[in-house]
C-alpha cells in the first residue's frame, strides 16, 4: 500500500474572546462591568493556505518561530482540529506523539487508562490487551498497574502517555518537540524507542526548534511564518530560509 499524508489549501480560524480592559476597584464595578462589558467575539486566522504532500521515504522538519503555527498544523494533520477550509488526506496508519498526557482519566486506574487510550489511538480490545504489560514495565510502572492516576507523579504519567502512544508501529509519525520531563534513565530509553519510531515510519512528520535534531532525522522541511508556508524543500534550504527569515523580519512583526 501507497503511504501518503497531503494537504490541500489547509486553513484554519479559531474563535479568541477579547475583553476591554477594566477597573475592577469595587465589587460593584467588577458586577457592573461583567454585566455589560461581555468580550467581543473574534476569529484569527493560524493557518493559512497550507498545502503539500509527502510520500514514502520523506522526514518532514516543521520550522518556524513561536506561534507560526507548526503545533496546531500537526493537530491539523492528526485530525484533532478539522480546518476551515481545504482538507487532509492520509493514507496509511497514523500515530500522533503530541501531548502524550493528553485524554487520561485521573479517577481510573492505570490499567483501565491503558484501555482508554489504546482504544483513543485506535486499538482494538485484543491488542490493547496484549500491549498492558510491556506497557507497564517499558513506563516503570508495573508496581502501579491497580493505582489510581491521580496517585502518581507528573513524570510517572509522561513516562505512561509515552509507552502507550509509542507501544505501536505505526506508517506515518506525527511529533511535536518533545520535552522530556522524565528522569535521565528514562530519557535514554524514550530516545531509543523513538529512534527506532522513526526509522519504522514511512512518513515523519517533526516539530522542532532544534536544528541539529531537524537536520539528523529530517530530508525536508516546511518553513511557517504568521501561518502561511513559505518555504518548503529540502531540508538544508529549509533550515537556510529560516536563518534568512529571522535575520530579515524581527520578532515582533511576525507575531499572530
Ligand atoms: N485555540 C486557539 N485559540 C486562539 N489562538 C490559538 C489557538 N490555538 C493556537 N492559537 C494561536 O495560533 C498561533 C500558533 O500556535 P501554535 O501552538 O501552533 O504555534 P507553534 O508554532 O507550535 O509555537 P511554539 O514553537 O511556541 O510551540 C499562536 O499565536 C497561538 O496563540
Amino acid at each position: 500500500m501507497n503511504v501518503s499524508l497531503i494537504a490541500r489549501g489547509v486553513s484554519l480560524e479559531v474563535p479568541i474572546y477579547l475583553q476591554n480592559e477594566r477597573s475592577a476597584k469595587t465589587w460593584f464595578a467588577t458586577l457592573l462591568n461583567a454585566a455589560f462589558d461581555p468580550p467581543r467575539r473574534e476569529t484569527r486566522t493560524v493557518l493559512s493556505d497550507i498545502g503539500f504532500e509527502a510520500h514514502d521515504g520523506d522526514r518532514i522538519a516543521l520550522i518556524g518561530r513561536n506561534g507560526a503555527g507548526k503545533s496546531t498544523l500537526l493537530r491539523v494533520l492528526n485530525g484533532a482540529f478539522t480546518p476551515t477550509r481545504g482538507a487532509v488526506e492520509v493514507n496509511g496508519s497514523c500515530q500522533a506523539l503530541l501531548n502524550v498526557s493528553l485524554g487520561f482519566n485521573a479517577e481510573a486506574t492505570v490499567r483501565e487508562n491503558i484501555f482508554l487510550r489504546g482504544t483513543a489511538i485506535g486499538l482494538r480490545s485484543s491488542q490493547i490487551r496484549h500491549l498492558i504489560e510491556p506497557v507497564v514495565e517499558f513506563a516503570g510502572l508495573t508496581e502501579k498497574i491497580g493505582h489510581r492516576l491521580k496517585t502518581l507523579s507528573a513524570g510517572q504519567r509522561m513516562r505512561l502517555g509515552f509507552a502507550i502512544s509509542t507501544s505501536v508501529q505505526h506508517d506515518i509519525m506525527l511529533m511535536d518537540e518533545w520535552i522530556g520531563t522524565g528522569d535521565t534513565e528514562f530519557i535514554a530509553k524514550a530516545k531509543e524507542r523513538l529512534a527506532g519510531r522513526v526509522d519504522g515510519s514511512r512518513i515523519v512528520v517533526l516539530a522542532s526548534h532544534n536544528a541539529g535534531l531537524l537536520n539528523s532525522v529530517c530530508n525536508k522541511g516546511i518553513v511557517l511564518e504568521r501561518g502561511r508556508m513559505i518555504f518548503y524543500g529540502g531540508i538544508k534550504e529549509a533550515l537556510a530560509s529560516y536563518r534568512d527569515l529571522i535575520k530579515s523580519v524581527p520578532a515582533e512583526a511576525a507575531v499572530l
